[in-house]
């Protein structure tokens, strides 16, 4: 039990807000846990089930806390932060979760006050769910959390964010916001966007084969529904913050696209089997070198045969 903050406040109280304060607990990483979120069912939810002491204003949830932990949509961010700011204890640290880094830098450091630290992060761990309810302790335990210091950031403010993430379970890397912005990109934004398609795609096929689509459902394609069921108004911020970013992949993706519906339509084997023996051997490479921490078992021994 190590105290890292005595009091951290979280602005927003949903999946990953309650996952944080769960293993805040857990770690034993701070001696008062406030929170705010902006509607009163949620507010009611949260005190409900003890997540902490939930008040019904920004302004006196932040107050006097040691760590602020914005937990909102990307796009909510700069609001908040305009909120909060003249309540901010002097010294205090201000993070965010948001899982787009260079325009909720631009849209909260402004608001900021010269006496306080912020250190943005974000976590590489998530479900399709959201809300107070949504919550567990266990959510970060062998992840990955990026933390993005600005210009001019307090090594000891960085070191101190460190041990408080590295307490939450997760594995802690520094990457520079535009940067992080394309890898995830590649890693969660387009793939996200290419489930939200194709459950699309077979929901308008569902009104011709009627209900054979849900009925004979592969798990490739379930994997997609459940990513295709998360958080509509979390993915419209990320979409709309990491515009750039993803729009450049997404030209990359439809140019290979295109690249593989020619060699379907004609008949080229080669190229397809040679892309696929690419792409597995990527897979497997993750796993080779550990990184994938949901890969069952077998997935692991069958690496290298
Ligand atoms: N869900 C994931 O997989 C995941 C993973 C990593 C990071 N993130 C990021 O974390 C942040 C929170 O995501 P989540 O999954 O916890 O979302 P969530 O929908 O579960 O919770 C969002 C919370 O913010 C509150 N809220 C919304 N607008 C607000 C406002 N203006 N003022 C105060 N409260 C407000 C909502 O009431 C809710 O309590 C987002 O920025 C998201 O990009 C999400
Ligand atoms: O596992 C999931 O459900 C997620 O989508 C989590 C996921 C991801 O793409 O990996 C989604 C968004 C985040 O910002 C971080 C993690």
């Amino acid at each position: 039990m190590t105290v890292v903050f005595e009091k951290i406040a979280f602005v927003g109280l949903g999946l990953i807000a309650s996952s944080m304060i769960w293993a805040t607990k857990r770690a034993g990483s701070a001696n008062t846990i406030t929170g705010f979120a902006r509607s009163q069912a949620t507010r009611d939810t949260a005190r409900r089930i003890g997540l902490c002491d939930v008040f019904d204003t920004v302004e006196e949830a932040v107050k006097d806390a040691d760590l602020v932990v914005l937990a909102v949509p990307v796009g909510a961010m700069g609001a908040v932060a305009e909120q909060i700011a003249p309540h901010l204890k002097a010294g205090a640290t201000v993070t965010d979760v948001g899982s787009v880094k260079r325009t909720v830098i631009e849209a909260v450091q402004p608001h900021l006050p010269d006496n306080v630290h912020f250190i943005p992060a974000h976590p590489l761990a998530g479900t399709e769910h959201s809300g107070p309810e949504s919550g567990f302790a266990s959510l970060f335990d062998n992840r990955w959390n990026l933390l993005v210091p600005v210009e001019n950031t307090d090594p000891d403010a960085l070191a101190r964010m460190r041990t408080y993430w590295e307490g939450l379970g997760a594995n802690v890397d520094v990457m520079e916001a535009e940067h992080h912005d394309l890898v995830l990109a590649v890693t969660s934004h387009t793939p996200h966007l290419i489930a939200y398609t194709m459950v699309g795609v077979a929901d308008d096929l569902r009104r011709v084969t009627d209900s054979e689509v849900i009925k004979y459902s592969a798990a490739g394609f379930r994997d997609f529904t459940r990513i295709a069921a998360s958080d509509p108004t979390m993915w419209r911020d990320v979409f709309l913050n990491n515009k750039d970013a993803t729009l450049e992949i997404l030209g990359r993706f439809t140019e290979e696209l295109f690249a593989l519906q020619r060699a379907i339509r004609k008949g080229d084997g080669d190229h397809l089997h040679a892309y696929f023996t690419r792409t597995r051997a990527i897979r497997r490479g993750i796993i080779e070198a550990g990184q994938d921490t949901d890969a069952p078992d077998f997935g692991r021994s069958k690496v290298g045969k």
